[in-house]
């Protein structure tokens, strides 16, 4: 590409050095730089990319985009921004020609489940016979194919590139979690979406954001992005019962859905009904009242399900035929998936890591309580990370008859710190406090008596525990069948 013209997306404040007049790649990681490409240096928490420019330049680097002027050797032009992480996306989304225009773009924000509503609109739109990707923190899916990723969101240039993919290999939509951090580092500058969608916002990440104000304007970035170009067919999906929603309404001209059960809103859903592992509801909808009978458990999928019933009718769908979907779509990994086995439990893989999601996880498992059964919860907190939410997160899970307060990614924080804030917000005496997570899984087992149900929440699919910085292989769902097996089979 021509250098000009891909710098001519971005302002900066000075040029130092000739410009060559093509670059071949864009890059922001030195050690995967190839000949003859833009090396943009990005500040990360542990270490700064400017540090890395010279070893960018020895692979082949031609332009430096950097935030200060750099004593560099060879022959190299800098371009002084203000701020690179924006220059990036800029710079990225013109590299590949802007593919999130040619694509129908939704991004999912919110605290909690982006991931599952992400992964019921991919199903859903599979289902239909479309093609479609979506990226977010189980990785990236390309026509069945999962590729890792380190974040929920990931770096600009990494999402150029997958929105890029997903438009070569055809899809005609792709759908995208947006975490908090993603749009406040700038990780989605450049990207056109044309469906914005927003669960709910509830404590969570406020190590990072400081506090609530922050973190839920740091979301509403995905409605202002939108734009204003009212040619453009966009629209905005909010949850009518999270008092967040009247805000992002403002900070848009799009039309918005509403969806919801409490509140009134575009799409509500009416005589829920959780029993044998089937839900069952009303959808009330703009075009009246349609039955519903779902494989998704708990009152929280039903929130998701009519987030992704408002995306599917904001495009045109008829409605028939999104419910005829919805009632094909399996659980998604993870996400209060039943675990099937030969024991005499009922075992729950969940992701729940925040207060509110424990509290929506037990909910959704209490109608499948027998009498005098328990629900034993086991809930672990990541090491440095948000502390402040970890009292909250043993306080909803104390409406468990037991609970196992352990760890979810210790990292570098010694267990007895972990388990002893969440310790803090217990409000009976039934439980154990247990560091170690595999020890904790079999503790959980163990306090179990048949027809009990155990809900492993905090890994869902993921399949490790990280200690220090190394990665552990880690899996619930089979401590817990091994642990089960030499108890009851
Ligand atoms: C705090 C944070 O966001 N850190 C992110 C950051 O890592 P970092 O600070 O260590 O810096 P780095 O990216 O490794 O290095 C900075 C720059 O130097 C470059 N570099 C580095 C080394 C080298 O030899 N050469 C070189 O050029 C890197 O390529 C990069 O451009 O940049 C990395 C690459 O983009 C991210 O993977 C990493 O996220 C870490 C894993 C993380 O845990 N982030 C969390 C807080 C996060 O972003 N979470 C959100 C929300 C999830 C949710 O909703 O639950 C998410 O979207 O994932
Ligand atoms: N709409 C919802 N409201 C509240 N809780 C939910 C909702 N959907 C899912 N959950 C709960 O939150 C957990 C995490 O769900 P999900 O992975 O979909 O959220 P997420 O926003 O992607 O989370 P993360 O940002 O950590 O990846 C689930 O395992 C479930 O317990």
């Amino acid at each position: 590409m021509y250098t000009e013209e891909l710098i001519s997306v971005i302002p900066y404040k000075e040029i130092v050095g000739q410009l060559p007049t093509t670059i071949k790649d864009i890059s922001i990681d030195s050690r995967s730089v190839q000949p003859k490409s833009i090396f943009i240096c990005i500040k990360g928490y542990t270490v700064d990319g400017h540090d890395y420019a010279q070893k960018a330049v020895e692979m082949g680097a031609i332009v430096i985009v950097t935030e200060r002027k750099l004593q560099l050797e060879g022959e190299v032009a800098q371009i002084i921004v203000q701020d690179t992480n924006r220059a990036l996306g800029l710079l990225a989304a013109k590299f590949f020609e802007y593919p999130s225009n040619d694509i129908t773009m939704i991004g999912v924000t919110g605290t909690n489940g982006k991931t599952s509503v992400s992964g019921i609109i991919h199903h859903m739109l599979i289902g239909m016979g479309e093609k479609s990707a979506v990226s977010g923190t189980i990785g990236f899916n390309l026509n069945g194919v999962l590729y890792e990723s380190a974040n929920t969101t990931s770096d600009a240039l990494s999402t150029q590139q997958m929105i890029f993919r997903a438009k070569m290999e055809g899809c005609r939509a792709m759908v995208m979690e947006v975490s908090s951090h993603g749009l406040a580092l700038g990780r989605l500058a450049g990207v056109d979406y044309d469906v914005a969608v927003f669960t709910n916002l509830t404590h969570d990440h406020l190590d990072f954001h400081g506090t609530m104000e922050n973190y839920g304007n740091a979301k509403g970035l995905l409605f202002s992005q939108l734009g204003q170009d009212l040619t453009k067919n966009k629209s905005v999906i909010l949850n009518a019962d999270d008092p967040w929603s009247e805000k992002y309404a403002q900070l848009t001209p799009y039309p918005v859905w509403t969806y919801g059960l409490k509140n009134d809103a575009n799409f509500r859903a009416e005589n829920c009904c959780y029993d044998d592992n089937i839900t069952t509801f009303d959808m009330i909808t703009p075009e009246g009242k349609f039955p519903v009978s779902m494989k998704l458990i708990g009152e929280f999928n039903v929130y998701n399900i009519l987030a992704a019933t408002a995306v599917f009718y904001s495009r045109g769908f008829e409605l028939e035929a999104i419910i005829e979907q919805i009632e094909d779509l399996n659980p998604v990994r993870g996400r209060m998936e039943k675990i099937v086995t030969d024991l005499p439990l009922q075992i729950f893989i969940d992701y729940a890591h925040t207060p509110d999601a424990i509290e929506k996880a037990i909910n959704a498992a209490l109608p499948y309580k027998k009498p005098d059964k328990k629900i034993i919860f086991l809930v672990g907190t990541g090491g440095n990370r948000d502390k402040s939410k970890r009292p909250a997160m043993a306080e909803k899970a104390s409406k468990a008859d037991y609970v196992v307060l352990t760890t979810d990614d210790p990292r570098y924080e010694e267990y007895d710190s972990i388990t002893g804030d969440l310790e803090k917000g217990m409000q009976h005496e039934n439980y154990a406090c247990i560091g170690d997570r595999a020890e904790a899984v079999r503790h959980a087992v163990s306090v179990a008596e048949p027809g009990d149900i155990i809900i492993f929440a905090g890994k869902g699919h993921e399949d490790y525990q990280i200690i220090g910085n190394t990665k552990y292989p880690h899996s619930d769902a089979e401590i817990a069948i091994e642990a089960g097996r030499l108890k009851f089979v």
